[in-house]
């Protein structure tokens, strides 16, 4: 590859970018919506704002290429207040045609403006766009509102080839060279960004269990810095959890004693944060506020999803046995977690066990609260709700697999902070059934056909007598 310095001239915002943008809305409209991390879905798109344009390579060469980030445009969620608008991040690239490899990248034709007939499509499926950003955040560039910056205790290699990871995915990752990970966030909000905070703090924590981050792009649109992307070591050959689990599951086997250990991981990963960053008590304020949380969450999962209805009242029964808890005066320690912790955010190297990786917390939660100090138990109720989530989505469920993983799991975690999550019943049922219901909206929003899964914990959770 050719560095990026050699080859182009990047500029800022243009009259070719914003008149680019206007020839390409009629095809964002279609597009945008068909994408897994586009996270409006169900509700059309009426219209975009430029937020910012960049381009990276111009368009006048055989390969052009814009960073682009958009507002778009859509009406309400029913009973919401009106929202700005989310802002999502594109890498367009712009050809002649597409080679037949790159058929699944394309956004479409243009039919006028500047680049009339020519073709654009999402850049992150060409190797050679995606190893201009790498290039940039190797050699620290600058362009208009684009700072790529690196930690320069890392080395980056240049000519490493790139390709985009095919998983299922919140946003978008390259692998370069099995080296390294770029995670391009798609929908990005101003402020700091849990998954490049919480990375940094553990590594200078020396906590060995998550990738450090190597290098990151930062765009200074507000009076606050967007977040875009992060580079961090790519772990060759490790497998992830969730896979792993489905694998031991359909071969009839034992998985408590990778549950342990992810345990204990989970542990470790939980004192370092505690270490790392402040800490909190929560007394009854603060708990009543968080089981209202909850119960709204659940009113509003009603709403967007009526086959929750039946269990509505069960399912608010967990939620004030934690309100009645807090007028009792019970506190708990609340402090910075994962937030949305599962089995495939678990990765395991056949020599260094388990890592855990994306730092995000529930892309679709406000990034204030997804900051917020909060008790550990979260995150076990994630895991725990994963144990089940395999154990459901097996051909022939398997329940007591799932018991036995969620039982040595906190096992693991009790060997290593002396505290076993099951000593805390009514945080930990408020959590699983906060968790059951937003996977319920998650899959009844971007996989529907999974929706059985969380709904079969939401029966049990409902009915605890069931679980
Ligand atoms: N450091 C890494 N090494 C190897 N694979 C990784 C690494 N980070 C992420 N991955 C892979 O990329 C996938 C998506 O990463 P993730 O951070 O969860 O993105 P998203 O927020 O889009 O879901 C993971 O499921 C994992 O398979
Ligand atoms: O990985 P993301 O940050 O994108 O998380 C979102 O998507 C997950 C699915 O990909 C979803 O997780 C749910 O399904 C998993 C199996 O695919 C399972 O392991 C989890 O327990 C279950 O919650 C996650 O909730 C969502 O935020």
């Amino acid at each position: 590859m050719t560095p990026m310095a050699e080859t182009v001239t990047p500029s800022s915002t243009s009259g070719t970018t914003t008149e680019l943008l206007e020839s390409l809305d009629p095809l964002l409209r279609e597009w945008l919506p068909r994408q897994r991390w586009f996270a409006g879905k169900g509700r059309a798109v009426t219209g975009f704002d430029l937020v910012a344009a960049t381009e990276l390579l111009p368009s006048e060469g055989r390969l052009g290429l814009y960073h682009v980030l958009l507002r778009v445009h859509q009406p309400p969620v029913p009973g919401a207040l009106p929202q700005p608008g989310d802002c999502y991040q594109l890498l367009i690239g712009v050809r002649e045609a597409l080679p037949p490899r790159l058929a699944p990248a394309l956004i479409g034709h243009v039919v006028d403006g500047p680049l009339d007939g020519r073709t654009v499509y999402d850049a992150l499926y060409d190797p050679r766009p995606a190893e201009v950003l790498l290039e940039a955040l190797r050699t620290g560039a600058r362009v208009g509102a684009l700072s790529f910056e690196r930690d320069p205790a890392h080395e980056i290699r240049d000519q490493l080839v790139a390709r985009l990871m095919t998983a299922e995915q919140s946003n978008s990752s390259v692998v370069y060279g099995d080296t390294f990970i770029l995670k391009l966030l798609r929908r990005v909000t101003p402020g700091v960004n849990p998954d490049l905070e919480l990375p940094l703090a553990l590594a200078r924590e020396g906590c060995a269990r998550v990738p450090a981050p190597v290098a990151w792009l930062r765009a200074d649109l507000d009076t606050e810095p967007y977040v875009l992307a992060v580079l961090q070591p790519f772990m060759n050959g490790a497998s992830d959890g969730w896979e792993l689990a489905l694998r031991e599951l359909a071969k009839g086997e034992d998985f408590t004693r990778e549950a342990r250990e992810l345990g204990r991981a989970t542990a470790e990963v939980h004192t370092a944060l505690a270490r790392a960053l402040p800490t909190v008590t929560l007394g009854h304020a603060q708990l009543e506020l968080m089981a209202g949380g909850m119960t709204e969450r659940l009113t509003a999962a009603v709403q967007a999803v009526p086959a929750l209805r039946p269990y509505e009242t069960g399912l608010r029964s967990a939620f004030e046995a934690l309100a009645d808890l807090a007028r009792e005066g019970q506190t708990w320690t609340a402090q910075r977690v994962h937030g949305d912790l599962h089995l495939g955010q678990c990765l395991r190297s056949p020599g260094d066990g388990w890592s855990l990786i994306d730092f995000e917390g529930e892309p679709s939660r406000p990034l204030a609260e997804r900051r917020m100090p909060q008790p550990a138990v979260r995150d076990i109720a994630g895991m725990l709700r994963s144990f089940d989530y395999a154990a459901h989505s097996a051909k022939t469920p398997a329940p007591d697999w799932a018991h036995a993983c969620r039982a040595a799991y906190c096992t693991g975690y009790a060997e290593v902070t002396g505290r076993d999550p099951r000593t805390d019943p009514v945080m930990l049922r408020a959590y699983e059934t906060d968790k059951a219901i937003y996977e319920v909206v998650y899959e009844a929003r971007h996989r529907p056909e999974w929706l059985p899964v969380p709904m079969s914990a939401v029966r049990r959770l409902a009915t605890p007598d069931l679980s």
